[in-house]
């Protein structure tokens, strides 16, 4: 049994909620990037939060958002979290941490041992690195697409607190993952998915069952 924790990114619906909640997932993902197919407004968010309770920890996810988008959500989701997913810099995760007085999670794209590098920039910025999967330059979005990347790349974090690994993990391949990483949080969001946005209940329980038994 692993005690890794886990966040099920790209929550929309009740039952996806539930399906998370009942699957003793760590947290879920609230996306406010209207170009995903998983994006939530507002309303939707505060109905997710109002069900969820206390029950399960809720990062909202954004892209080079501004202040203003960051409040409404945080006030609206009740997050417990934000997850700058754009190409934030390190003064920005400042800003929105002392504005917001969250926790701030850095999504790192990673294609490269350059990459992985850069994260060194944000160290001590963020509370919490995300390493996920660089999408390429047309991509429709940042992040979400079941992308993965080099894991051995990560080899030097293996140890460290403050960090997850995100892109392409599946009930499939996330024993692999925590195997060569070690990562202490893992995120997924494709890799429980039928279609775009559709959450599966049976995919979320046996990615978060395959991650507590790897
Ligand atoms: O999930 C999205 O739609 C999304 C859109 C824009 C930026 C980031 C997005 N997701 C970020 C996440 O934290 C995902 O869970 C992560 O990229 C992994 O996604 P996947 O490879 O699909 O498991």
């Amino acid at each position: 049994m692993t005690d890794v924790a886990i966040k099920i990114c790209g929550i929309s619906t009740p039952d996806a909620l539930d399906a998370a909640t009942a699957a003793r997932a760590d947290f879920v993902g609230l996306v406010f990037f209207p170009p995903s197919p998983r994006h939530v407004d507002g309303y939707a968010a505060a109905a997710l939060a109002a069900r969820a309770g206390s029950t399960i920890g809720r990062v909202g996810l954004f892209v080079d958002a501004d202040d203003g988008l960051i409040g409404e959500s945080v006030r609206a989701g009740r997050l417990d979290a934000i997850q700058l997913h754009g190409e934030e810099t390190p003064e920005r995760v400042a800003q929105v941490k002392e504005r917001f007085g969250l926790p701030v999670w850095k999504a790192i794209p990673v294609a490269t041992a350059r990459d992985v590098e850069k994260a060194k920039a944000h160290d001590g910025v963020a509370d919490l690195l995300l390493f996920d999967a660089r999408t390429p330059k047309d991509a429709a979005l940042p992040g979400g697409m079941g992308l993965s990347f080099d894991w051995s790349l990560l080899s030097a974090w293996r140890g460290k607190p403050g960090w997850g690994l995100a892109g392409g993990l599946s009930a499939a391949n996330v024993a692999g993952a925590l195997a060569k990483t070690g990562a202490p949080l893992l995120d997924t969001s494709s890799g429980v998915e039928t279609a775009p946005g559709h959450k599966d209940p049976e995919m979320i329980r046996a990615f978060c069952k395959a991650a507590r038994n790897a």
